[in-house]
This record gives structure tokens, C-alpha cells and sequence, in this order.
């Protein structure tokens, strides 16, 4: 079967900073995958080259069996606003636009026409359980709250793949783990791939599988905790 998305051998430096020396990984389309290690291993890194963000210095990334890594940028930014979806740690979200405005920006940018995008923005706030939220812009949303929008605003135009980088690291327990039950929910009713960089061991028993990063390399492959 063809991976969603796939690294091989992938080398990344910040200036003399090796961050990736060689990370392979492989995601299967409808996988969600857990992308675990301490702190400073390069999960991050390797989230945005698995995305097109950052341009590898040597291997390849592949999405969907074709390589990315060498598109010119034009090519990579369609592709990411076309096939992609993003969820970061901090929501992200445009303060000067309502939450209803946020959810339809991947739309909006993909040359949906307003009304279209906004009403298609509006059906994620009774899924994501933020009905009359609408209109609210980010500084009056909860934490809980702006997050889930963000989740809205990364799924909106129905993804292959949803990129999410520590999507609860900036909540408390209980709010991370509604957040996680609804990102989970929403992935697996349209098979979307989900990357999900954690190194919270709660977040990753959501994925089907997690991988170590450690010093730049994808160490080791085990079940997630908590699964047969
Ligand atoms: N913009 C940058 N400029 C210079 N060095 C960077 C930059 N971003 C990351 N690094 C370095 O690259 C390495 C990998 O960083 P990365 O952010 O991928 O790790 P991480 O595993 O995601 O860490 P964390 O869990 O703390 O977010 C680290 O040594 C980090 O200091």
C-alpha cells in the first residue's frame, strides 16, 4: 500500500544544529500516528519536513508516493493548503477575525467563495461542541475553546493529512483530552492521516502506533501505550 506520507533517511540542520540525522518513517492513509521523544529530539522538525514546511538537506519526503522535498515552493504551499491540515500547540487563530472567520480561512485561501466557506465553517461548531461561539474572536474563547477552533480551521477542508503538534500541550488534562477525543473522532469518520507530535504518553495512547524520535533519528517502533 502507498503511504500517506513518508520520510526516508531525512537530514535537517539549523545552521551547525543537526535536528534530523536520518529520520525514516512511514505513515499508512487513515494511520494515526503518535511521534513521541524528549524534548529537543526533533519531532517538530520532523513534522514540518513530513509537511513541506522545511526542505530536507538530504532524503526524500513523499506524499502519497510522489516526492515533495524537491517541488519548488509554490508547488509545496498548494500542497499544503490543498491536502494538508495543521493544528498547533497555541490554537494560532487571527484575532482580528471571528471564530467563524478562522474555521473558513483554509476555504477562504482555497478559493471558496465566502458564503460557501462560511456556512461550511459553521457545521464544525455543533460537531466540536462550540455552538454560539460563532462570532466570538480568539481573546474571548477558552482555551479549551480557541483550540478546538483550530481543530475546526485544520479540518475544515477535509485533509489527507492533518499535521498537529502538541495540539493539547497549552491545555489542563481533562480539557487535552476532549480536545484529543474530538481531533480522534473527527480523523477516523473521514480516514484522515493524522501526525500528532506529543510527549505526553496520554496523547499518544490515542494514536495506533507511536515512534521515538531521539537525537534526530526515529529510534524505536511500538504499539501505543494502552493498546492491544
Ligand atoms: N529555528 C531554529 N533555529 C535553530 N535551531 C533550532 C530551531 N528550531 C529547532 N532547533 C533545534 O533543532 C533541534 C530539534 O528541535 P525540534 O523543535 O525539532 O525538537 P522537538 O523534539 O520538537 O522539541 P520540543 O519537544 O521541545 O518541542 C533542537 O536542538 C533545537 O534546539
Amino acid at each position: 500500500m502507498t503511504a500517506a506520507v513518508e520520510a526516508r533517511d531525512v537530514r535537517f540542520s539549523f545552521g551547525s544544529t543537526p535536528a534530523l540525522r536520518g529520520a525514516t518513517v512511514t505513515v499508512a492513509p487513515g494511520e494515526i500516528l503518535a511521534v513521541m521523544g524528549p524534548s529537543g529530539s526533533g519531532k517538530s522538525t520532523l513534522l514540518h519536513c513530513l509537511a513541506g514546511i522545511l526542505v530536507p538537506d538530504g532524503g526524500e519526503v513523499l506524499v502519497g508516493g510522489r516526492r515533495i522535498d524537491d517541488l519548488p515552493e509554490a508547488e509545496r504551499s498548494a500542497l499544503r493548503r490543498d491536502r494538508f491540515g495543521f493544528v498547533f500547540q497555541f490554537g494560532q487563530l487571527v484575532p482580528e477575525l471571528t471564530a467563524e472567520e478562522n474555521v473558513a480561512l483554509p476555504l477562504l485561501l482555497g478559493g471558496v467563495r465566502r458564503r460557501e466557506a462560511l456556512t461550511r465553517a459553521r457545521g464544525w461548531f455543533d460537531r466540536l461542541d462550540l455552538a454560539g461561539l460563532e462570532q466570538r474572536r480568539s481573546g474571548e474563547l477558552s482555551g479549551g475553546q480557541a483550540q478546538r477552533v483550530a481543530l475546526a480551521r485544520g479540518l475544515v477542508a477535509e485533509p489527507e493529512v492533518l499535521f498537529a503538534d502538541e495540539p493539547t500541550g497549552a491545555l489542563d488534562s481533562l480539557t487535552g483530552e476532549q480536545v484529543m477525543d474530538l481531533l480522534v473522532g473527527s480523523a477516523r469518520e473521514r480516514g484522515t492521516t493524522v501526525v500528532l507530535v506529543t510527549h505526553e504518553a496520554r496523547v499518544a495512547a490515542y494514536a495506533d502506533r507511536e515512534v521515538i524520535v531521539r537525537d534526530g533519528l526515529v529510534t524505536s517502533l511500538t504499539p501505543a501505550a494502552g493498546r492491544p
